[in-house]
């Protein structure tokens, strides 16, 4: 970041996790240059969100979205994902369907009345571990998912900071689900995010894995998910261990545009 520039952003949420958003297909920002999601980002120097995405043109997609934690990593977001989605629509490059491209590759998205369907990658066994007492399951990003009761008084973020820098996580970092089982179709889930290193309202690679750790325990497909910032539905199919046909579905919308110099 050598100079100052204006740059137009807007504010979108998806059940309550926030990301500015930056329509970059004229390449305003520099897409590799990590010090515009730390300032952005930044809730009291900044403008304050749990993310930045920038949305790019891109040659074989209807757009390319880059995604930012507020510490500028990167790593595929699902609630971010259904929130470009909806800004790719009010930009006039989608209508009501789209294909893209996301951090872990290729995403379809469906938007019907604010409600994003949004297709994730399959996640074979490989990419699940079951443990006595929680399990690993990469839906594009890492999860840590451990069953609890009493959702409402964890203390989401010490107990998430303490699995998060363990000594096996704290290299690559993770982020942490608590769940609470409500039936067979329903879970409530807290989620401690790495990136932001602190909880958020709702992240929608952690309700994806929470959903699928449900059903590995017993649940049943479709999920409803309760969090902390609305529901979400998570659907897929169980074959041989492996979740296809994985859809993550619930409301993004905008909250507000400005401009910020920087
Ligand atoms: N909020 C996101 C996940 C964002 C990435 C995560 N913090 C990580 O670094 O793995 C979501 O909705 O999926």
């Amino acid at each position: 970041m050598s100079h100052m520039i204006e740059i137009p952003f807007h504010k979108y949420q998806g059940t309550g996790n926030d990301f500015v958003m930056v329509d970059n297909r004229s390449q305003l920002i520099d897409r590799n240059d990590k010090q515009y999601a730390r300032k952005l980002c930044d809730r009291k120097f900044g403008i304050g969100s749990d993310g930045l995405i920038l949305i790019e043109n891109h040659k074989g997609y209807d757009f390319e979205m880059i995604f930012f934690n507020p510490d500028g990593s990167q790593s595929m977001c699902g609630n971010g994902s259904r929130c470009a989605v909806v800004f790719a629509q009010a930009l006039g490059i989608i209508e009501n369907h789209t294909t893209f491209l996301s951090t872990d590759g290729v995403h379809t998205a469906t938007i019907n009345n604010n409600i994003v369907s949004l297709s994730m990658k399959d996640v074979p066994p490989e990419k699940t571990q079951a443990f006595p007492e929680h399990f690993i399951i990469d839906t594009g990003s890492p999860h840590y998912v451990v069953f609890t009761s009493n959702l409402n008084q964890k203390a989401v973020k010490e107990e998430g900071a303490f699995i998060r820098y363990s000594e096996e996580h704290k290299e690559k970092g993770i982020n942490v689900n608590f769940v609470e089982k409500l039936g067979k179709h329903q879970i409530a889930v807290r989620t401690y995010e790495r990136g932001v290193e602190d909880e958020t309202l709702s992240c929608g690679t952690g309700v994806t894995a929470c959903a699928i750790a449900h059903v590995l325990h017993g649940g049943i497909s479709p999920v409803q998910i309760s969090t902390q910032g609305g529901d979400l539905t998570v659907k897929f199919d169980l074959e041989n261990g492996t979740a296809r046909n994985v859809f993550l579905e619930g409301p993004a919308k905008k909250v507000f545009s400005g401009q910020i110099n920087l």
